[in-house]
């Protein structure tokens, strides 16, 4: 059989920031308002850096306000929710996004609780939760999963209806919002987890995989269904063979992968970019609800 096709995600979110970026324009020739992003980090995490500084300049590139507030790793709890509590009453933030993982002694649940649902472009709020998983129009849906779903639509087409999905992982931020959004697209979905009894044998089943649990190559050539699209939403560092050099890996064992599906996600370059694009797709929608605008109907798939 032919190799399968890789899914371009970096391609893909580029195409996405610039329809986000034309409307931004027509919400500021229409509306009057430019939408708002903040960012606030706690700590130093280097990594965490790195992507607050690509959300940054994602928000700049699509012509919406970016607003950066770095606490140290020491800034309490209080400190944090007052914080939050300013940028929830600033007309001119339309999106507040708290990166995570926080410092320990911060209460996670806590603060994201604090976050106007309106503004929790995240989607991570218990709010935005229940609508998503109650079917209630308006939710805001987690960056990662929207990406991911419109990258399977981009290769099965619009239509899932009873396809079989397997989600591996059930965190509230990736594997649970997207089992909801699977099922909402009419397929027959499964979720497993660390105490899966067999994941090789419920993974053969699965038209479409999405992989998110974070164990490096976990999900092996023999365990996907001919011609499946896999969707690796992994992004595990690991060591090379050169001492002191990383390099990051999927949930899922690509090359094995490219021998059996019919379309992998590549780990950089799949998944990692549509969570900005969408990122940006939800500031944008926050800004159109708070003006009354038509919300882009990507933002509510
Ligand atoms: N409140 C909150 N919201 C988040 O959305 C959030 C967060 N906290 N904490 C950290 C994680 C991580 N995250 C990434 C987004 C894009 C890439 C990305 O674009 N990666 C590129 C490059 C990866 C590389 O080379 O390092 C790629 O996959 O091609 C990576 C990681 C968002 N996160």
């Amino acid at each position: 059989m032919a190799e399968a096709r890789i899914i371009d995600g970096k391609q893909f979110a580029l195409g996405l920031r610039a329809r986000v970026a034309k409307k931004v324009w027509s919400l500021k020739r229409d509306f009057g308002v430019t939408p708002g992003l903040a960012v606030v980090l706690v700590g130093e995490d280097p990594a965490s850096q790195v992507y607050v500084r690509s959300k940054g300049k994602a928000t700049q590139e699509a012509g919406m306000a970016s607003f950066d507030h770095r606490l140290p790793a020491e800034a309490t709890e209080q400190q944090l929710l007052e914080l939050i509590e300013r940028l929830n009453a600033d007309p001119a933030v339309n999106g507040i996004l708290v990166q995570l993982p926080l410092p320990k002694h911060i209460d996670t649940a806590r603060a994201l609780a604090a976050i106007d649902p309106a503004k929790d472009v995240d989607g991570f709020h218990v709010v935005n939760a229940g609508k998503l998983a109650a079917g209630i129009p308006g939710a805001t849906i987690p960056c990662t999963p929207l990406g991911c779903l419109m990258l399977v639509r981009d290769v099965m087409g619009r239509n899932l209806r009873g396809r079989r999905a397997l989600v591996i992982g059930r965190s509230n931020i990736v594997g649970k919002p997207m089992a909801q959004l699977l099922l909402q697209a009419d397929c027959t979905v499964t979720i497993a987890h660390s105490r899966t009894v067999d994941i090789a044998e419920e993974c053969r089943r699965a038209d479409i995989l999405v992989a998110a649990v974070g164990r490096p190559e976990l999900v092996r050539g023999d365990w996907i269904k001919p011609g499946a699209v896999v969707i690796d939403v992994g992004m595990n560092r690991v060591s090379t063979a050169e001492p002191g050099k990383t390099r990051l890996v999927g949930d899922v064992a690509f090359e094995e992968a490219m021998q059996v599906a019919s379309a992998v996600t590549p780990v950089p370059g799949g998944v990692g970019p549509m969570t900005i694009a969408c990122l940006m797709l939800n500031t944008l929608a926050s800004a159109c609800r708070a003006a009354g605008a038509p919300v882009p109907a990507e933002a509510a798939p």
